[in-house]
């Protein structure tokens, strides 16, 4: 992708919280309380969020099928319509919602509000009507950042003609801490982390993930968020972790410390 270059020195460090579908009907205090005491030490927090069940919901409710490959799903131009009002008409103002109801300023956006989220198609014969983003508008996070707003994105993007494109929540998640330069990237879902033989890790590095995908320990809905962790972390980005609602998980790391599986 190309990075919008607007280079913020005197911006605070910036967290990417990403909120997958499965943790959004059940956030506790404590995450909203650990959200406002990350704020508190002096982050300025940039949500993104999925939907991915809501979305099989509303799927099913209308009788359209659809698959998901490698964590990703094939949108027809039908489904890709139940995914842009499941998500923006839906999703996306219950979670600003709960927000604020909860002391947090935030503000709901997707891909098309100041064109948030430019996107060619990433490959229509395989994937249909999903986008891969090629700018992020950098400069519209930064100003709500700095007015003390949390923007909340929805993750469905722009392409050139107007179309809606659906991208997968983790890749807006990665995309963004990309563009912006976060400091660490959180995807929260609802497990502690990458799970092998029982047991969450406490840290994986790359070679060990790919690894794990290919024997089918990580499958589904998790490929694309460790696919995800890894870009960002070989992209700069010092501290890349896959989180429940606590805030505990896996933190990707490019080689082991001694300690490597949580108790
Ligand atoms: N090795 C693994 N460790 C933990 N979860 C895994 C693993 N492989 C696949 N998963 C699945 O990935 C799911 C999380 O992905 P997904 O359902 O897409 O969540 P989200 O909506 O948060 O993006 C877990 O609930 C689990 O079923
Ligand atoms: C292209 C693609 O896969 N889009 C996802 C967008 C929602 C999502 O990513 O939701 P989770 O974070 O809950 O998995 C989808 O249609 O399900």
């Amino acid at each position: 992708m190309i990075m919008s270059k607007s280079m913020h020195p005197t911006a605070r460090k910036k967290i990417v919280i990403k909120l997958g579908g499965s943790t959004l009907e059940g956030l506790n205090k404590t995450f909203f309380s650990n959200f406002k005491h990350l704020q508190q030490s002096g982050y300025d927090i940039i949500i993104t969020h999925g939907g991915g069940p809501a979305i099989n919901k509303a799927l099913e409710k209308q009788n359209i099928a659809s698959k998901v490959l490698n964590g990703i799903r094939v949108t027809s131009k039908e489904a890709m319509d139940i995914v842009q009002s499941t998500l923006i008409g839906k999703v996306n103002p219950t979670l600003v919602g709960e927000l604020n109801e909860a002391g947090i300023t935030a503000i709901g956006l997707n891909g098309f509000d100041g064109q948030l989220l430019q996107c060619e198609l990433l490959d229509y014969e395989t994937y249909g009507y999903v986008g891969k983003i090629m700018n992020v508008n950098t400069q519209l996070l930064h100003q709500l950042c700095k007015q003390q707003i949390v923007p909340v994105v929805a993750c469905v993007g722009t392409a050139m003609n107007g179309h809606a494109l659906n991208i997968n929540g983790d890749t807006v998640a990665s995309e963004v801490a990309l563009a912006i330069e976060a400091e660490s990237l959180l995807l929260v879902t609802d497990v502690s982390g990458i799970r092998v033989e029982d047991e969450y890790m406490k840290e994986a590095t790359p070679s060990l993930i790919e690894k794990w995908i290919e024997e089918g320990v990580i499958y589904g809905g998790m490929i694309p968020k460790v696919q995800s962790a890894i870009q960002v972390l070989k992209s700069g980005i010092p501290s890349v972790q896959i989180v429940n609602d606590q805030l505990i998980g896996t933190t990707i790391v490019p080689s082991f410390s001694k300690d490597v599986v949580s108790k």
